[in-house]
């Protein structure tokens, strides 16, 4: 793609849906190239907005809204960036070729909702999954628990980071569980999946990326795009959200070849370009496919640390049609800084002291409110082994302390 100066008739102009943590490091890649920045999101100074050309406050999951601002920013390119998006605007977007839906309008449509995607995956493609029911009420949900066998996993099917998620081990435990599904959803919906525990010796999320091969010439036949896998992410989970990630995963060649096999059919089958996040779990030489973000992954914030090119890098090399380098540089770690306190505006102590820490580098999101289970930064740290980068990046985020004003 040819990219032209921001803000004049020869500009590229880029539009992400969701300006969070991730798409503000995604918008800063972009401004590096040159790309003109428009960032839209639920509310105000959101972190890319931040970083962005222009910005839009808008209820994203409100089709006529959402449509009404495609149209008056005619972007070239539309980044969703998180799982709140009224995707039926994307596909429609898409069909008049009115812009480009990263990765497909599609693929946004079948991972929006953990349905759409649980059934590609498990049913048209054949992947290992956990076993899964969706339900419509607590008393369906207790019957799948049932028939599934406890302990289940209950989550909104539109939601994201953990929200409205619980793992019950009891029957009597499915009220509290689907209603608390129908308080934690991003998106107003009664339905919730059911998912059996997979009993894995750890998870990883395996970062996909699709791209165009060199010359550009051969742009539009499908045999022009790439694939390219990342290291293995680790990852640590609590309450549904992660904690803490490293790069790269041990693992056997088995699993990891089984890992690249159904993250390299799952991305095929969404198509498009750009960064996926497969999240995998693993038991000696076994993987199941969990979910897939088609878009930069909240655990792939410790390639910011270890990759020639972050996960975000990537993400805007290759939807702009670019060539990209995979490779890892360093052995890292990442470890997330909750907000911990309810308050808006809040200040960071201890920046300088989490600095200090050898390796250490931080990033502060800049969200203008704070509560207690919120993302607000994350500490990364390299080191010889992914023991010394853990204990690196947890110690950086311990010093950070969230302070109300
Ligand atoms: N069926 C399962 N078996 C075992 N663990 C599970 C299962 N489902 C979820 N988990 C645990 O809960 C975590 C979060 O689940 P999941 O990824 O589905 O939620 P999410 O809300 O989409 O989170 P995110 O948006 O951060 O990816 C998983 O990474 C895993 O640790
Ligand atoms: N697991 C998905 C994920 O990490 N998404 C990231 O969190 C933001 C929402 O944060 P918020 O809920 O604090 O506004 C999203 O915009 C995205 O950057
Ligand atoms: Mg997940």
């Amino acid at each position: 793609m040819r990219i032209g100066t921001p803000l004049s008739d020869t500009a590229v102009r880029v539009m992400l849906l969701g300006a969070g943590e991730l798409g503000k490091e995604v918008a800063i890649e972009l401004q590096r190239l040159g790309v003109e920045v428009i960032a839209v999101d639920r509310y105000p100074n959101a972190p890319a907005m931040q970083v962005a050309h222009r910005s839009h406050v808008i209820p994203m999951t409100d089709p006529q809204v959402l449509n009404g601002v495609i149209m008056a920013e005619a972007p070239h390119i539309i980044v969703p960036e998180i799982e709140a998006i009224a995707t039926e605007v994307l596909v429609a977007i898409e069909a008049a070729g009115l812009a480009t839906v990263i990765p497909t309008a599609r693929a946004t449509q079948l991972t929006m909702n953990r349905e759409g995607i649980r059934r590609l995956a498990a049913e048209e493609l054949g992947l290992p999954t956990s076993p899964y029911a969706f339900v419509e009420s607590a008393a369906e949900l207790a019957e799948a628990a049932h028939r599934i066998g406890l302990p289940v996993f209950v989550k909104p099917v539109m939601s994201s980071s953990g929200k409205g998620q619980s793992m019950i081990e009891a029957i009597e435990d499915a009220d509290e569980a689907w209603a608390y599904a129908q308080s934690g959803g991003r998106v107003e919906t009664a339905r919730v999946i059911v998912e059996g525990r997979i009993d894995f010796d750890f998870e990883i999320t395996l970062l996909t990326v699709r791209s165009m091969r060199v010359p550009d010439q051969v742009r539009g036949d499908d045999d022009a795009v790439r694939t390219d896998f990342c290291a293995p992410i680790g990852h640590r989970q609590v309450k549904g959200d992660y904690v803490e990630s490293w790069q790269p995963q041990a693992m056997t060649p088995k699993a990891l070849a089984a890992a690249q096999t159904i993250a390299g059919k799952v991305t095929d089958a969404l198509g498009g370009l750009g960064v996926f996040g497969v999240e995998l779990f693993v038991k000696g030489d076994e993987v199941w496919f969990s979910e897939v973000s088609p878009r930069p992954h909240d655990t792939g914030l410790v390639t910011l640390a270890t990759q020639t090119m972050s996960e975000f890098a990537l993400h805007a090399r290759a939807i702009l049609g670019l060539p990209v380098d995979v490779s890892q540089r360093d052995v890292g770690a990442s470890a997330v800084i909750y907000g911990g306190i309810e308050a808006t505006g809040i200040a960071f102590e201890g920046v300088a002291e989490a600095l200090a820490v050898p390796t250490a580098d931080l990033r502060l999101f800049g969200k203008p409110e704070s509560y207690e289970r919120r993302r607000m930064g994350v500490a990364t740290a390299r080191g010889a082994t992914v023991d010394e980068a853990r204990e690196r990046a947890r110690d950086a985020a311990s010093r950070v302390r969230p302070t109300a004003a």
